[in-house]
């Protein structure tokens, strides 16, 4: 019998990653890759320009039998009667919003909105975008007739857009929908109050959502094969979590663009501090992640600063000390979402002659991302989540440094997927499972992971790593 071929498609927030694997057993068979353009507002033409180039190098779409697209959450797409899009996107790490969430958490309460729809604003999620646009850009608020999300647009356009579907054909799943502030990951339905109450009392149309594994429609002639299934996609962390398969008890790291820490649960999550989002997973369970502004790019900005390539960096964090001799970096290079100090810079403390060398400043830059991660999985234990194993994912994964002091810094083991395209996989096993229409998705088998364990040593270290951070940390509060 012939292989049957699905694609998995990352719009993430630098690149676009197309994956093509065999849906029976999951084996890789072609991929792809595209970036996408620097900044926290861009256009989503720029995402549908990158999937075409994702998708050339991937062989196209022309064999495949069905597509799914997990995709940064968040993003506010408006678009207006006519399926334009009405303004260039605002993105998940965008803080001009920052002002417009703390009006709605005042407007109606943290407690009530964790009740609601398990997150309470920041400036990331969608809602708190709306109340952005309404207030400063009233116009572009009044000609947004749909708001969608990254990947909803995206699959949108695979299905051939406004053209071919108009805007009722917009659909979403209640992974990336939980995203938005307006969506009960509990009930899985909209709370159409919320979004009128962020939108100023505007309601425009939002994407139909569908079931873990229910077909959306099929892909447009012009992309591919017009008998390819639609997947309803995901948010990429929802993607990730069904990419490694993800079961209750695992807690994913990943160090993208965002640092998120994420679990599986059958229960959901309300947080009204707002530390952990209660969001949906892709199976019909919950996700609840606490995630950061300041990742992979704090080691960018940091190999550049020392004139390093990722190795480099690496290599001089692992030269210096445990602790970088007092030496630390609280990396709020964006502001920041976890804890929520959108306003906030970073700050290093800790300078000495002695410690004013690259590779202290290298290992700081590990330690203090780690840091912001170790506080992410003790929120997720103080809500009652069971953290049985680690896993460790995402572009920053990579580096040598992060996985060696991850465990020190986390003190506990820290387990290393194959370095991978993990959300394209979640989504490419989305698709899977929508062609076959079985009760679950398919299983497919997964690289050998490495583990990276620590002695009693390291566990101290780590210790008194996290103590000296939580101390700068605090004493640089609100700067
Ligand atoms: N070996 C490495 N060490 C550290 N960071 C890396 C390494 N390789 C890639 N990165 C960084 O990882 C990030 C991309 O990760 P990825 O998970 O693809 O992000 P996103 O999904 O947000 O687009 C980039 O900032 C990139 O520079
Ligand atoms: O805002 C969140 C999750 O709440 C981010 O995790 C975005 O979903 C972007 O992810 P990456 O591009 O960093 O993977």
């Amino acid at each position: 019998m012939a292989m049957k071929l699905v694609a998995g498609i990352d719009t993430s927030t630098q690149s676009c990653k197309v994956v093509i694997r065999d849906a029976a057993t999951g084996a890789l068979v072609r991929e792809g890759r595209a970036s996408h353009p620097d900044g926290t507002e861009v256009h989503p033409r720029e995402w549908e320009r990158a999937l075409r180039e994702a998708l050339t190098q991937a062989g196209g779409l022309d064999d495949v039998v069905a597509v799914g697209v997990g995709g940064q959450q968040h993003g506010m797409v408006c678009l207006d009667s006519t399926g334009e899009v009405v303004r260039p996107a605002l993105l998940w790490n965008d803080t001009r919003s920052a002002q417009a969430a703390r009006d709605l958490v005042d407007e109606l309460g943290a407690q009530a909105w964790a009740d609601a729809v398990g997150v309470v604003p920041v400036a990331s999620f969608t809602g708190s975008k709306l109340r952005w646009l309404a207030d400063a850009e009233p116009e572009n608020a009044d000609r947004t007739a749909a708001v969608c999300l990254p990947h909803d647009w995206l699959t949108w356009r695979l299905a051939g857009g406004f053209g071919a579907v108009g805007l009722d054909g917009l659909f979403t799943d209640a992974g990336d929908a939980s995203g938005t502030a307006y969506f009960s990951a509990q009930s899985g339905e909209y709370r159409r109050d919320l979004l009128e109450l962020a939108f100023r009392g505007r309601s425009p149309l939002l994407p139909r959502v569908l079931g873990p594994a229910e077909a959306g429609g099929r892909l447009s002639a012009e992309w591919g094969n017009p008998e390819a299934l639609l997947a309803p996609g995901t948010g990429d962390n929802a993607a990730a979590a069904l990419g490694l398969a993800a079961r209750e008890g695992d807690v994913v790291l990943s160090l993208g663009t965002s640092g998120v820490v994420g679990a599986v649960t059958e229960t959901a999550v309300h947080d009204a501090s707002g530390t952990i989002a209660g969001f949906a997973d892709a199976t019909g369970r919950h996700l609840p992640l606490v995630v950061t502004l300041n990742a992979a790019q704090v080691l960018d900005a940091t190999a550049k600063l020392l004139g390093v390539d990722h190795a480099g960096l690496a290599e001089l964090a692992l030269a210096a000390p445990a602790g970088a001799d007092g030496l630390v970096l609280v990396p709020y290079l964006q502001g920041e979402r976890t804890p929520n100090r959108p306003e906030a810079t970073g700050a290093m403390h800790g300078l000495r002659l002695s410690t004013m060398t690259p590779a202290h400043v290298a290992r700081a830059a590990v330690e203090g991302l780690l840091c912001g991660l170790a506080d992410g999985i003790a929120a997720l234990e103080a809500q009652g989540v069971t953290v049985d194993r680690v896993l460790l994912v995402g572009g920053g994964a990579r580096s040598a440094a992060v996985q060696q002091l991850a465990p020190s810094v986390l003190g506990r083991q820290v387990v290393v997927p194959q370095p991978g395209e993990y959300v394209a996989d979640g989504a490419a096993r989305q698709a899977a499972w929508v062609l076959s229409g079985a009760d679950a998705p398919p299983e497919w088998s997964l690289a050998p992971a490495q583990v990276f364990d620590l002695d009693d040593d390291a566990r101290a270290a780590g210790q008194r790593v996290r103590a000296r951070y939580a101390e700068v940390r605090d004493l640089t509060d609100g700067a």
